[in-house]
């Protein structure tokens, strides 16, 4: 099967040399070639050019693209899309002033969605993710990771790894799966934070390797959660076991969680909503990619990523979502794009490198996905007529996405 792409405005982020990330100064640039064709054989980018030296292909389909701009599928490094249910009632709470931290502290929050997670049968839980998954496949999303941890007992924890294998069984999407049991502590080990990290190394990691559910491991490593020292015991664990750290830190305090991470060689630090000077320095040289979640920021009201100062200091940056039904009930990636450039100042080339091949690295799949580059999978977005690029994050609010390809398919 092959399908020629043809007359495309502007084709973006093209990388003939490899890369897996892109770090400060080097954010800014986004190569592009412009009035350009793009070459799809099966589920593979096979070559690419100025429509000066169009090939003349034969038994192809083409897609004329005359006036838009090509640019690979989102990457989006951090989700929780397998979930049970909604938190429609705590986002009204907050509107009448309650803090995020004081639906938590009672009972709702983590637990909240752990209660109603527990209560919901594996095929259920499927059926309420696959419409999320097919959602922002549509809005442009080629690759995500997902995460477990509203299940927080053996059985709920397994069934939502279940849930995330079949979903990478079913869809052409390429699915990191992501153990999160260390999400929050359940009720009954609120005094006896021991005995519920024994229970995720002894009995929960042992089956999930058994099963081989999961790609990475995760902690939600910030005051009132998982301590510094207790995060570390779970990076160690995962360890044994091939899973490398992506963790949730610095969403709410800085507590030196981030030079923990690096130094046990994690692959992401996420949020970073609070970030220190020492934070910074101990990021530089390390190959920890630190990933932000704007549309998190923006829907508990919470301060943003300080992306320049980041990026300034010659650090990378990825862009996620962290769709999930608490603190972002939104998995679009154009939404993040146009939230990291209106409140984190980052310019559009920054924004687009830090959500694709950025991404991409975050979720350990920039081998193969997050640019344009021959022997890349084909997950392409193609946009409706643009000026330019720069109208992704401009104009935030409209759907500028005409066609999605994953794996060389239109879907
Ligand atoms: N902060 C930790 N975990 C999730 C949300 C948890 C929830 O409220 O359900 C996040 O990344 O924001
Ligand atoms: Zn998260």
């Amino acid at each position: 099967m092959k399908l020629l792409i043809t007359n495309i405005k502007e084709l973006l982020q093209v990388r003939d040399t490899e890369i897996d990330k892109v770090s400060g100064a080097a954010m800014a640039e986004l190569p592009k070639i412009n009035n350009a064709w793009l070459l799809i054989e099966n589920n593979l980018i096979t070559d690419y050019g100025s429509m000066d030296n169009c090939p003349d292909i034969e038994n192809s389909n083409t897609i004329d693209a005359t006036g838009k701009t090509v640019l690979p599928a989102w990457c989006d490094s951090h989700t929780h899309i397998v979930y049970a249910g909604n938190r429609e009632q705590e986002f009204v709470d907050r509107i009448n002033g309650l803090s995020y931290e004081v639906i938590a502290s009672r009972g709702g929050g983590i637990l909240n969605s752990a209660k109603k997670l527990n209560e919901t049968s594996e095929e259920e839980l499927y059926q309420q993710s696959k419409v999320r998954l097919e959602e922002v496949m549509q809005q442009g999303s080629g690759a995500v990771e997902i995460k477990s941890g509203y299940g927080l007992t053996i059985d709920a924890e397994l069934k939502m790894l279940r849930v995330i294998k079949r979903l990478r069984e079913e869809y052409p999407i390429a699915i990191k799966a992501t153990f999160l049991g260390a999400h929050a502590f359940p009720a009954e080990y609120k005094e006896n934070h021991s005995g519920y990290i024994d229970l995720i190394v002894n009995e929960m990691l042992p089956k999930i390797a058994e099963e081989k559910l999961a790609d990475y491991i995760d902690a939600f490593c910030e005051t009132g959660y998982f301590s510094v020292e207790e995060t570390e015991r779970i990076m160690e664990a995962g360890k044994k076991y091939g899973l490398q750290a992506k963790i949730h830190v610095n969403q709410f305090t800085a507590i030196n969680g981030i030079e923990a991470c690096v130094k046990h060689n994690a692959l992401s630090v996420d949020h970073l909503e609070i970030v220190t000077d020492e934070d910074i320095e101990v990021l530089k040289n390390s190959s920890t990619m630190p990933v932000a979640l704007p549309t998190c920021s923006f829907f508990i009201s919470i301060p943003y990523t300080p992306a320049r100062r980041m990026i300034d200091a010659g650090l990378p940056l990825a862009l996620a979502t962290d769709f999930n039904p608490g603190t972002t009930p939104s998995g679009n990636m154009n939404l993040v794009v146009a939230t990291a450039c209106i409140k984190m100042k980052m310019t559009p080339e920054e924004a687009i490198n830090a959500a694709t091949i950025n991404g991409a690295y975050a979720m350990g799949i920039s081998k193969t996905h997050g640019s344009i580059a021959k022997g890349k999978r084909a997950n392409l977005i193609i946009t409706q007529p643009l000026s330019s690029y720069y109208q992704l994050p401009y104009a935030f609010g409209s759907n500028l996405i005409d066609t999605v390809i994953i794996e060389g398919k239109t879907i």
